[in-house]
């Protein structure tokens, strides 16, 4: 099952050709079986084929293999059961608390700079929305910056398709999340645990900017003048700000996912504009909108009660 060559920019003829493959890249080998992410037999003869066919929101963004959400769903519960929905999920869980508490303690603290105004006379005294997209772009740079290496694992460990715990199939190259991140930092040094932390500042930036400007935006339009919003009104203008921030990444996110399947042997990619350039040109302008069905619809509820957390907190203790 080979799939499209990627020929990275200005250079048409690689030494090696690179393919985009089940777990994202790879080269060619010759014993496919010495390593199950880069296997390039005949569909009908491969007892690996099965595996390629599993995926989720990163596989189908890293992955050419899906023809959409549906069939990406389909393939992994055929393939690796309910389990498969659930790899790489521990520490991005592990680290949800930290960084979102960086995203928004820098966001509360870089308002408070710039308004001089507490959190309990922002109602009162309501900051612009220029404060607010700055404040939100800063909280979203330092919180790219502690998610880097916490989103590198989840991304390398989706992207296994091996069904998780059963005899006699594939050992899978990562065990998890730990031998995940040690083996990046012995193959790749430290800096291997931040690949694709440019592209996940560049997404994360702006976007942070509009996730903090629409949720205040939505607050100010449905709540009477001087009056902190109803909880209602929070839960929809979260879930909305979600939505909102999503759709502006979705983009970026791709980028930063086919960055983060990058290795230090299989280096497809010269940089996140070279990542662009190429995706673009093997699978069209589409590639961009990968999963913007998915991110949205989990954006919704996750960002409602993030937002309900946070206005409740900062009410008992602000
Ligand atoms: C990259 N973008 C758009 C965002 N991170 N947006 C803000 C939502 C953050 C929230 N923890 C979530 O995962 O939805």
């Amino acid at each position: 099952m080979i799939k499209t060559p990627i020929f990275p920019l200005g250079r048409r003829k690689p030494r090696q050709a690179v393919f985009l493959t089940h777990t994202g890249v790879g080269e060619v080998v010759n014993n496919p079986g010495e390593n199950s992410q880069a296997c390039f037999c005949k569909p009908r003869q491969c007892r690996w084929r099965s595996l390629w066919l599993a995926g989720s929101l990163v596989r189908l963004q890293t992955q050419t293999t899906y023809r959409g959400i549906v069939d990406c769903m389909v393939k992994i519960y055929r393939h690796e059961s309910l389990l498969g929905f659930f790899k790489g999920m521990s520490f991005p869980i592990a680290s949800i608390a930290v960084v979102n508490s960086v995203l928004f303690g820098v966001y509360s603290n870089t308002l408070l700079v710039l308004t001089a105004t507490s959190h309990q006379e922002r109602r009162a005294q309501p900051p612009s929305y220029t404060h607010i997209f700055l404040a939100g772009c800063t909280g979203g740079f330092l919180q790219a910056y502690c998610l880097a290496p916490f989103d590198l694992i989840k991304v390398r460990l989706q992207n296994q398709t091996e069904p998780m715990a059963q005899p006699g199939s594939p050992q899978p190259q990562y065990r998890g999340p730990v031998h995940c991140a040690a083996s990046i930092f012995r193959e790749e040094g430290y800096r291997g645990l931040f690949r694709g932390a440019w592209a996940l500042m560049l997404r994360d930036t702006p976007t942070m900017g509009i996730y903090f400007i629409t949720y205040e935006g939505l607050c100010r339009q449905y709540t009477p003048e001087g009056q902190n919003p109803s909880s209602a009104t929070v839960l929809v203008a979260g879930g909305f700000a979600g939505i909102a921030s999503w759709v502006a990444a979705t983009p970026l996110d791709v980028i930063k996912s086919r960055m983060q399947m990058d290795g230090l042997r299989r280096r497809v990619y010269q940089g996140v504009l070279d990542c662009m350039v190429s995706s673009v040109r093997q699978e069209g302008l589409g590639v961009f909108f990968r999963g913007v069905t998915i991110n949205s619809a989990r954006a919704f509820p996750v960002n409602a009660v993030t937002f309900l957390s946070y206005e409740y907190l900062l009410r008992w203790w602000g």
